[in-house]
């Protein structure tokens, strides 16, 4: 057959994402089913392929291969660089006794070619050289008491501190394939010239916790083999398809959002109006008929004059359960939002829940029952806890949360029967039997308070128009959310009131 194409990670579509225990089954499976060290050599060429557009300039290409067959790849690649007369220098940490069958011939041919091998760091990398990391790839284990784990460190910190770029073989060595958890981490971040060319399948881990910053722009050669979509442990985000407004429409074509949160300063001195207001204008600027807001500040505030199209109501004149309403509670409810809770658990046909709406039900088993049993009834829940709110809401830590977050978001989805959203890099929305989605768009200029309030609101607006699909409605806005953030123009901070007025573009 000819070379398997290499493409270039962009989202314009849905990506099936695989976990390492699926790739190894692809991968023997493709194994018996071809002559042997066709892989491998599909695998080198792809990445020689890929290395030799990223760096046609390059003066010195450092391939830096481990004992397994990731450094087989690397290996592979390096002989074909060479035979293309490409300055080539190898470092390989195994040895041809020890290697596994496939590396080893690999390493035989890169012999044959005239690779260079050194045990040193090449001298005077430049910009237009490149690294290529061939490690580890999805046989790396925990780090520690490895024997290669320090020279691995070591040769990681090179890669990384020189001014080259980095095309990681697979996976950026010491990331867990599954998870998006280092396991091992150079000291420099080198995000802005940073490859992963991900092999066979495209990898979950690449998209989530560390892995956006870990692998840099993603690459994928499938190397001929088909892969199952219904065997995918997740999918990639991707841009909804725009929905054009009928002429014919009106501002109750697109619903109602009821705002419910903001304790106010006489409760407990902590004023915190401004997250629910910032929701109800998220909600109104991505497209919600009408915006109602239910502030729990005793009154305190009856407009907004920056945003005077919210309109203002007491709790008890909010009508939770009309048709084509969505209700977001939660956005700095403080402690006053657990009396409300039992009100807007039962009554509400849709309902997003942040924040203190979170931390309560997971304090109170009663209110962690109402919420289970909505979905039940038919009433849609979507949910959007950060790390920490979804520990608490899992009795966990939020440091366990993220060593596992597609597996957090759909534990937490089984327990509430809700929707998840699990917020930070690589947001994860969860649900029952759907495919959970990593989503793409969004990056750290959104580390900034009452993003997720924003967050909250658009999901709200999606949430509320009759026929609305929760799944879908929170992918939706996620994506919408981190698009805004991926557009923002550069020397302009973000602020989240900016977020919430900022025009949508999904
Ligand atoms: N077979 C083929 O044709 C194809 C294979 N493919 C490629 O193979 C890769 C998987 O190869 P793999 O299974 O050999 O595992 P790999 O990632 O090289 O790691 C094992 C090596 O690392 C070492 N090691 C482990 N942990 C460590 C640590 N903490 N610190 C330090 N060292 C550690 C471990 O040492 P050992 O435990 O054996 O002493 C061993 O030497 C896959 O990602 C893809 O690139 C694909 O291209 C498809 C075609
Ligand atoms: N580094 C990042 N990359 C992508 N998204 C991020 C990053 N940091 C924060 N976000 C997003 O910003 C929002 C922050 O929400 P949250 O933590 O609830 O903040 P707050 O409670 O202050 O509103 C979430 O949507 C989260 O996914
Ligand atoms: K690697």
């Amino acid at each position: 057959m000819s070379e398997p194409p290499t493409l270039r990670i962009v989202f314009d579509r849905p990506h099936a994402l695989f976990d390492i225990a699926t790739t190894r089954d692809m991968e023997a499976a493709a194994l018996a089913a071809l002559p042997p060290f066709t892989l491998m050599q599909r695998a080198g060429g792809a990445v020689a392929a890929l290395a030799r557009a990223l760096a046609p300039h390059a003066r010195t290409m450092w391939v830096v291969c481990g004992g397994g067959n990731n450094g087989g790849d690397g290996l592979e690649a390096a002989a074909r660089l060479r035979a293309w007369g490409m300055p080539v220098t190898a470092t390989w940490l195994g040895h041809p006794d020890q290697a596994p069958a496939d590396a080893r011939a690999a390493w035989r041919r890169a012999v044959d070619a005239g690779v260079v091998f050194t045990d040193g760091i090449p001298a005077g990398l430049g910009a237009d050289d490149l690294c290529i990391d061939a490690l580890l790839g999805i046989g790396g284990g925990k780090p520690g008491r490895h024997p290669a784990a320090q020279r691995m460190q070591a040769l990681l910190d090179a890669m990384h501190a020189s001014p080259a770029a980095i095309l990681c073989v697979d996976l950026p060595s010491g990331l867990d394939a599954d998870t998006g958890v280092r396991h091992m981490r150079p000291q420099a971040l080198h995000a802005d010239r940073l490859h992963t060319l991900s092999l066979l399948t495209l990898k979950s881990g690449l998209f989530t916790g560390d892995g956006r910053d870990a692998a840099g722009q993603v690459w994928c050669n499938t190397l001929g083999v088909e892969a199952d979509a219904a065997r995918a442990c997740a999918v990639l985000g991707h841009r909804p398809a725009s929905t054009a407004r009928a002429h014919a429409s009106h501002k109750g074509s697109y619903g109602d959002v009821c705002v419910v949160g903001g304790e106010g300063m006489q409760q407990r001195g902590m004023g915190m109006s401004g997250a629910a207001l910032l929701a109800a204008r998220a909600a109104l600027h991505a497209g919600a008929g009408r915006v109602f807001v239910g502030l729990l500040d005793g009154g305190a505030l009856a407009v907004d004059a920056v945003q005077p199209e919210l309109m203002f109501r007491a709790i008890d004149a909010l009508d939770f359960a009309a048709t084509a309403t969505a209700t977001v509670c939660g956005c700095g409810g403080g402690h006053a939002v657990a009396g409300v809770l039992p009100q807007v658990l039962a009554a509400s046909g849709r309902l997003v829940l942040d924040a203190d709406a979170l931390n309560a039900i997971a304090q109170d088993d009663g209110l962690r029952h109402a919420l289970a049993s909505r979905g039940a009834r038919g009433q849609a829940t979507v949910i959007t806890p950060h790390p920490l709110e979804a520990a608490r809401l899992l009795r966990t830590t939020a440091a366990d949360v993220q060593s596992q977050r597609l597996h957090a978001a759909a534990a937490l989805a089984r327990e509430l029967q809700a929707v998840v959203v699990l917020k930070g890099s690589g947001t994860v929305i969860a649900h029952g039997d759907r495919s959970p989605v990593i989503n793409p768009t969004g990056n750290a200029l959104l580390a900034t308070a009452g993003t997720g309030d924003v967050l909250a609101g658009m999901v709200g607006a999606r949430l509320a128009p009759q026929g609305a699909d929760a799944f879908d409605a929170a992918c939706a806005a996620v994506y919408a959310h981190g698009l805004r953030a991926d557009a923002w123009p550069a020397g302009r901070p973000l602020t989240a009131g900016r977020l919430a007025n900022a025009a949508s573009g999904a």
